[in-house]
């Protein structure tokens, strides 16, 4: 007989957009992505603005009964029924929303990016340490099946010895119009900009292959080099690019982020891949938003001179997600938790706190710094 699958209390931090699509996928049977051996429940709810706002959330996220429906955070990081809590506020508020969590003794999924700066990542690390507490940035996209299979792939050495790739992750927004100056997306009071919002799955697309797969050994923060262009009406980045070059190998990450053009100008996917893995055997192609990978294609090298050493087939495959694909990362901090583990294999502390250190430095290089108060490591402070 199948034993019961482990079952795990979600508590919701906000209940914005990401909130919601993140609740919804929690809701959808396990069993429609094969897994048996975990569940969710979501237990109750949050908002800072008021309890019938909770309430609100929780019916149109299909919740109708039994989940609680806090005014406060607070509230939340009290209830003593909840395992672990997904913070789902903007930038601005993840080191203070997630150390309320963290000293309140919950477990913590933590939306990108993990913090506004390295500093108060590595503050909720040791928190999260020293309290023996899960603690992960959710960066969902390295949890989806297409993306562990190319980590697999090229680990296993499948396109050569790797030595570049390319991400971006850019949209064709109107930018004034659409975000004006409040939006979060360009509110430097809310740590908005590019790059802290779109440019980290660019980073983390270079990071899984050029760094996360890499044996421990050769697993070295890169030099960065970068440039940005700012929003004039507030001063966040709404252009950014970064190369970075990792040690020993000397192998080269183009990641890129835009709020004008977009990594799919005709919307249909056709003009070219947003992301390419370039191995000296050939290159894999991955299409689909950065965050949301679809399709790969794997194209073996070949030219008139060098022939082609066929190693592989030309193909393209596309792997189909049974919702919008947020329950992979739940699934792993269900079975984190389960194993008694504090951080996630696939998206580890350490990733998460060099990541930081790249975007402090781009912000360094280029002059970007966001208001004292949201960067500061000062815990608890007032209007958070
Ligand atoms: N993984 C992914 O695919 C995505 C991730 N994100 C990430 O999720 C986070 C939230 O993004 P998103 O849901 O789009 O944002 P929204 O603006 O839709 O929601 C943010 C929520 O945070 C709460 N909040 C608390 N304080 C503030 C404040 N001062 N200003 C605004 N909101 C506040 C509010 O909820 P309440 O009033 O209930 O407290 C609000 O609804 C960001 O970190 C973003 O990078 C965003 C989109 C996609
Ligand atoms: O994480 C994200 O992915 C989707 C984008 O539209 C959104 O702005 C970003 O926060």
């Amino acid at each position: 007989m199948a034993s019961k699958p482990y079952t795990v209390r979600w508590g919701i931090l906000a209940t914005g957009g990401i909130a919601q699509t993140f609740t919804k996928d929690l809701m959808i049977d396990p069993s429609t992505r094969n897994a048996t051996d975990i569940a969710h429940e979501v237990v109750a709810a949050a908002s800072s603005t008021s309890a019938t706002r909770a309430q609100q959330f929780l019916k149109e996220c299909g919740i109708l009964s039994g989940a609680k429906a806090y005014g406060s955070y607070k509230e939340l990081a009290t209830d003593p029924n909840i395992d672990i809590i997904y913070v789902a506020t903007p930038h601005s508020h993840h080191y203070q929303n997630a150390r309320l969590c963290l000293e309140a003794g919950k477990h913590v999924l933590c939306e990108k990016a993990f913090t506004t700066n390295a500093a108060q990542a590595k503050i909720l690390v040791e928190i999260a340490r020293k309290k023996n507490l899960f603690l992960m940035e959710a960066v969902w996209t390295r949890y989806f099946p297409l993306a562990k299979e190319l980590r697999a792939m090229v680990q296993e050495g499948k396109i050569g010895e790797i030595k570049r790739v390319f991400a971006d992750l850019s949209f064709w927004n109107d930018v004034e119009k659409e975000f004006g100056t409040q939006h979060r997306m360009v509110n430097m009071d809310l740590a908005g900009g590019a790059m802290l919002d779109l440019g980290i799955y660019s980073i983390t697309w270079v990071f899984q292959f050029l760094y996360h797969i890499q044996p421990p050994s050769e697993r070295n923060p890169p030099t960065v080099a970068s440039s940005m262009t700012k929003y004039s009406k507030t001063g966040c980045d709404e252009i950014t690019s970064i190369i970075m070059t990792f040690p020993p190998s000397g192998t080269h990450g183009i990641a890129t982020t835009n709020l004008r053009v977009s990594h799919d100008p005709d919307s249909n996917g056709t003009a070219g891949a947003p992301i390419r893995i370039q191995g000296t055997l050939g290159e894999i192609q991955v299409f689909g938003p950065a965050y949301r990978p679809l399709t790969y294609q794997m194209i073996p090298a070949s030219s008139p001179s060098r022939g082609t050493p066929w190693s592989f087939k030309h193909q393209t495959i596309t792997r189909n997600i049974p919702g919008h694909g947020m329950f992979w990362e739940a699934d792993e901090c269900a079975r984190c938790l389960r194993d008694g583990k504090q951080e996630s294999e696939g998206m580890p502390w350490d990733e998460s706190i060099v990541i930081m250190e790249v975007m402090d430095e781009v912000r360094r290089q280029n002059g970007l710094k966001y208001p004292e108060k949201i960067e500061s490591t000062d815990f608890p402070l007032e209007g958070f």
